[in-house]
């Protein structure tokens, strides 16, 4: 079996380009929110998902294990509702090594309507004790909401802690979110996706880049599986119209005049783990 599987820390790489248990976390010029890495596995035709949205595996092990790995570094996991209806993810560390060190992170979910289901895996391995609490992040409840204010008590009666946060057109206001999650104790957090969300904080961090405010995200880790899923998939978006995200310096993504550079991600490591390729980005 591949060394990367099996070995009882996480990979070289991901301590490089994130941190190790022995050091410090990176120092940000804001301190008021959580250290974000924007993490998914995509095809080479980038899409993350099959057709009306069908989960698919696209990590190999190696590349699968790392995610594991990349989970247990980090104090919280964010996805959307989406991903959650959809996939029914556990966002543990199940496939670390037996004689690791396996610590999960907490679940967060962005859920502005409170849509969750009550026997989701995430709340039935809060209620088995094999996982953290579930933070439910919804728009803020209103006095006449009474069928959210069911939902709520339901999802509370069901072991989740419910977290109000700003939103605008039922989307959480992600500006509003990392202060609020930094301030509930969150200090680094993982963003695994889906469409939207990935949409979303590629948009927050390019607009915060663009007037020059503090960054939402800090690194991105994509990893690339060698298939193509076709144009049936679902891929993700930057966000918006107009909304650019370009590699600095960047020779090859077109000259000055075409391409309005509005943030900057620096390349930091390319891995390569079995079949796949993983890639690790910085926001400068
Ligand atoms: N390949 C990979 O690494 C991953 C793939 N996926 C795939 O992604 C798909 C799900 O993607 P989506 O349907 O887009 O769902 P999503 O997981 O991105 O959730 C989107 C929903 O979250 C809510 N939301 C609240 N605040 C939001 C905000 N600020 N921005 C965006 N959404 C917000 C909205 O109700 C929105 O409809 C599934 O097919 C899943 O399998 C999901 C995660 C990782
Ligand atoms: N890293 C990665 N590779 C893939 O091929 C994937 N499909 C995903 N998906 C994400 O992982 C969640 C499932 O987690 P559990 O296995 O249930 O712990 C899924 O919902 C996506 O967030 N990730």
């Amino acid at each position: 079996m591949s060394e990367s599987i099996t070995r009882n820390s996480p990979p070289e790489f991901l301590e490089s380009v994130l941190w190790s248990c022995d050091q410090p976390l990176p120092v940000r010029k804001d301190s008021n929110r959580p250290y974000v890495t924007l993490t998914f596995a995509q095809s080479l035709d980038g899409k993350i998902a099959g057709k009306g949205g069908k989960q698919l595996i696209l990590s190999g092990k190696e590349s699968m294990v790392m995610t594991h790995w990349m989970r247990s570094m980090h104090d919280g996991i964010l996805i959307g509702i989406g991903t959650a209806l959809n996939d029914d993810p556990q966002l543990n560390t199940r496939h670390l090594p037996v004689t690791a060190h396996r610590v999960s992170p907490r679940p967060i979910i962005l859920d502005s309507n409170l849509r969750l289901g009550l026997e989701c895996k995430l709340l039935k391995n809060y209620r088995q004790g094999s996982a953290m609490q579930p933070w439910v992040v919804c728009s803020p409840l209103h006095a006449e909401d009474r069928d959210r204010f069911g939902r709520k008590e339901a999802l509370e009666k069901a072991g989740a802690k419910i977290v109000e946060v700003p939103s605008h057109n039922d989307l959480i206001s992600i500006g509003d979110l990392l202060p609020k999650l930094y301030n509930l104790g969150i200090g680094t957090l993982m963003v695994e996706g889906g469409s939207s969300i990935i949409a979303s904080f590629l948009a927050e961090m390019s607009r915060t880049c663009d007037h020059n405010t503090h960054h939402a995200v800090d690194m991105l880790i994509i990893t690339v599986a060698p298939t193509l899923v076709g144009d049936d998939g679902i891929g993700y978006g930057l966000g918006g119209k107009g909304v650019r995200v370009s590699l600095a310096p960047s020779p090859r993504v077109g000259s000055e005049s075409d391409c309005t550079q509005i943030s900057s991600l620096h390349h930091v490591h390319t891995e390569l783990m079995g079949r796949d390729t993983v890639f690790a980005c910085k926001l400068l």
